[in-house]
């Protein structure tokens, strides 16, 4: 098996979670094996709040009607990917630069039911350079705003989100207290958005791998 059919794995299973009603989903790779798996039981929901134009795509594409999500309240499910998470369940994401429609889909949900494959496991986040949506103008000062705090910025040259944002993708960090960096790194003026998912991290954790799938759940 590889990554591919591993991330395929790990997104049939999160069906299980799916009780009805409007559900979030999220974007990338492995959600994208989830919204065609969702697509076979699309009786069973109501539609779904997405968080990016490219899985609203995909989501129409299967007949799938998308809401927004001022029009929905409360969402009891959202399922998604991630870059990288720790046994507690708090995560990078926004490697597709789709963080800041994630983190509000997720904030809105009651229960986060992330999916990965196995290499996304990690003891310590922040191998996976750090994702930070920024207000085009700030991108400089928020460089070096976040040299101070000892990471490397990278300019994603190129990239503009669907909110007409730029991401700077921050290497060396070794993210010890996820939530106090997360709260430190959003108080940088011009910050949209960082791609710590610690204050709101995923209540399941579903990691697909060669033995099955293993889940992890938050005490
Ligand atoms: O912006 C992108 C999202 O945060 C994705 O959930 C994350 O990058 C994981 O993507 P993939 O499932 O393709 O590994």
């Amino acid at each position: 098996m590889n990554q591919d059919d591993l991330k395929r794995q790990a997104a049939k299973a999160a069906l299980d979670y799916v009780e009805g009603g409007v559900i979030g989903v999220g974007t990338g790779s492995t959600v994208n094996h989830f919204i065609d798996a969702l697509a076979t039981v699309k009786n069973r929901i109501e539609g779904a709040v997405s968080s990016s134009e490219a899985s609203t795509q995909r989501l129409r594409q299967h007949g799938i009607e998308v809401l927004d999500l001022n029009a929905a309240g409360e969402l009891s499910l959202y399922v998604d990917g991630a870059d990288e998470s720790n046994a507690r369940l708090e995560l990078i994401k926004g490697g597709g630069g789709a963080l800041t429609r994630e983190k509000i889909v997720a904030a809105a949900s009651a229960r986060f039911v992330c999916i990965a494959d196995e290499s996304k496991l990690v003891d310590r986040l922040g191998t996976f350079p750090l994702p930070v949506e920024v207000i085009p103008m700030a991108r400089s000062y928020v460089a070096r705003e976040i040299v101070q705090i000892g990471g490397t910025p990278a300019w994603r040259e190129g990239f503009v989100t669907d909110n007409g944002n730029l991401i700077l993708d921050v290497h060396n960090l070794q993210i010890d207290a996820p939530a106090e960096l997360e709260t430190r790194i959003n108080d940088i003026a011009g910050v949209v958005t960082v791609g710590i998912f610690a204050l709101r991290p995923a209540d399941v954790l579903i990691l697909g791998s060669t033995q099955g799938n293993k889940t992890l759940t938050r005490d």
